[in-house]
């Protein structure tokens, strides 16, 4: 990356923090934090070999004193800001004001709100708007009473959606991440049905099962005949786990068109999960990439424990950048960073984005939360102000990964898709077709979904239904 590339990543992540992160100065955060990690770990992971660390010297200049993180609460959602008193009289927003002038790289994904359509009138989309999140004329911030003429208003408007994206990918993990911890192996009918229910929804992508050993994980055991029955469903794209080359011929030969490789932030999850270090899995995925580039099948790449690791606690950034670095280096096509465990907090989740923005487009990014702590949401809005636009979750919420004990499920798709309708993004999704999915699979398991969504809406409906 070269000086004014820097710059200009420097200025653009700092137009899009929103401005709560401002006010409690994390804005100088992570740079500190990436350095100090940086040096102790570049040895150890093979960190010289990233393009130059002298970037994140240059960056660390831009980092105050007054403003930093604790490095040693960086990841476990246990995050308090030093110096909190930082007012708005402090650097902090003298260098915002510097910035907001600047092009940010990744602005063209984003909604290029101007000041005035910050205030624009959001159509209104009829009795159910409210229904399913959507923005409705009478809840728009543009509502006369809050006098749409107002700079100050119009202003604030601007900072906190300017750099939502307009439209978001959803990549459904749930028949895969969703189900591969359930105790009781779940039919492979089901799971077939399943995939065709949330297809039906609007989903575009849809992990959908995972040609892993079946001794480590049994209920991925149908793995080719859950591929074989929805290979040939169309307008719906359904990439498949495949950790090392016998997982990916596999694969292909149950008629996976698309694969995702798995390594690991954390060493110690490495090995639990795919019983081996981090650096023999980068191998064997460069083995699988090569073979896929020969058969043009996309790869996709996920780093877990990009927050925090069940074993070895907080992972420094510098190590979720250098793995996604790897990854995106061997030709997978996007990265989906994954806090396996869910202690993310956007307080950790900026820092560890930036790290990894540094060296990955971000237009390649994905998130991918787990809802442990309940943090999945203002984590995904704070990636999305960051410019990521695909975002990771499970119908229902199901999930959970059988190496991570005590990880909640993934963020619910219903709640995703709720919360961005609600910003006016879109994602192509049906809300009431996703919720006859999460039902019908939460009937199946005989327990109720965890999308606070999927509960509160079929509560006003049986309600509705009462009067
Ligand atoms: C990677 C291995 C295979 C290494 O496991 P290993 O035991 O080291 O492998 P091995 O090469 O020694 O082989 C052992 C046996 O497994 C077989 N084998 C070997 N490979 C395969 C394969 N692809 N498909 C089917 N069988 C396979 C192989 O043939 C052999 O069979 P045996 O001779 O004993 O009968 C194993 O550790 C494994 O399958 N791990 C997968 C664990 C897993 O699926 N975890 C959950 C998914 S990751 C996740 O959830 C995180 C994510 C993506 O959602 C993001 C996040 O939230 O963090």
């Amino acid at each position: 990356m070269d000086i004014l590339c820097l710059s200009r990543w420097k200025m653009g992540v700092e137009n899009h923090l929103p401005r709560a992160l401002y006010n409690t100065n994390v804005k100088g955060f992570s740079l500190q934090a990436i350095n100090f990690t940086m040096s102790s770990l570049e040895e150890r992971l093979g960190l010289d070999k990233l393009p130059s660390m002298s970037t994140i010297d240059r960056i660390q200049r831009f980092s105050s004193g007054a403003c930093r993180p604790r490095v040693d609460n960086l990841g476990l959602g246990n995050y308090w800001i030093e110096g909190r008193s930082c007012s708005t009289s402090n650097n902090c927003n003298e260098d915002d004001e510097e910035c907001t002038a600047e092009t940010f790289p990744w602005k063209r994904q984003t909604r290029e709100l101007s000041r005035d359509d910050s205030c624009r009138k959001t159509p209104t989309k009829g009795r159910n708007s409210m229904k399913f999140g959507m923005v409705d004329d009478s809840f728009s911030v543009c509502q006369s009473s809050l006098k749409c003429n107002n700079k100050d208003m119009k202003d604030l408007a601007y900072k906190f959606l300017n750099g939502i994206p307009r439209f978001v990918k959803i990549v459904e993990v749930g028949p895969r991440d969703g189900l591969q911890n359930e105790n009781n192996i779940v039919p492979t009918a089901v799971k077939i049905e399943l995939i065709h229910r949330l297809a039906s929804s609007g989903l575009s992508v849809i992990e959908a099962t995972s040609f892993v050993s079946p001794k480590w994980v049994p209920q991925m055991a149908d793995a080719k005949d859950v591929m074989q029955a929805v290979h040939k469903l169309g307008g719906v794209r359904l990439p498949v786990l495949t950790p090392n080359l016998k997982g990916f011929d596999a694969a292909i030969a149950a008629g996976a068109r698309e694969v995702a490789v798995f390594a690991s932030a954390s060493e110690s999850f490495s090995k639990s999960n795919i019983n081996c270090s981090i650096e023999e899995s980068l191998a064997r995925y460069r083995a699988v990439t090569d073979v896929a580039k020969q058969l043009s099948i996309p790869v996709r790449g996920y780093v877990s424990c990009v927050a925090g690791c069940p074993v070895e606690g907080p992972i420094p950034p510098s190590k979720v950048a250098y793995v996604a670095k790897e990854l995106h280096d061997m030709g997978c096509f996007e990265i989906s960073l994954a806090d396996t465990i869910g202690v993310g907090t956007p307080g950790t989740v900026v820092p560890m984005l930036l790290a990894v923005m540094a060296f990955v487009p971000i237009e390649k990014l994905a998130v991918h939360f787990h809802d442990t702590y309940g943090q999945s949401l203002p984590n995904i809005l704070v990636s999305l102000q960051m410019g990521i636009s695909t975002v990771d979750s499970s119908v229902a919420g199901l999930g959970g990964c059988p190496y991570a004990k005590g990880a909640s499920g993934n963020i619910a798709t219903e709640d995703v898709v709720y919360m961005l309708n609600g910003l006016g993004v879109k994602t192509g999704v049906d809300l009431g077709k996703l919720m006859v999915a999460g039902d019908f699979i939460s009937n199946h398991l005989g327990r109720s979904s965890t999308s606070k969504t999927a509960i509160a809406l079929n509560r006003v409906t049986a309600d509705a239904s009462k009067m």
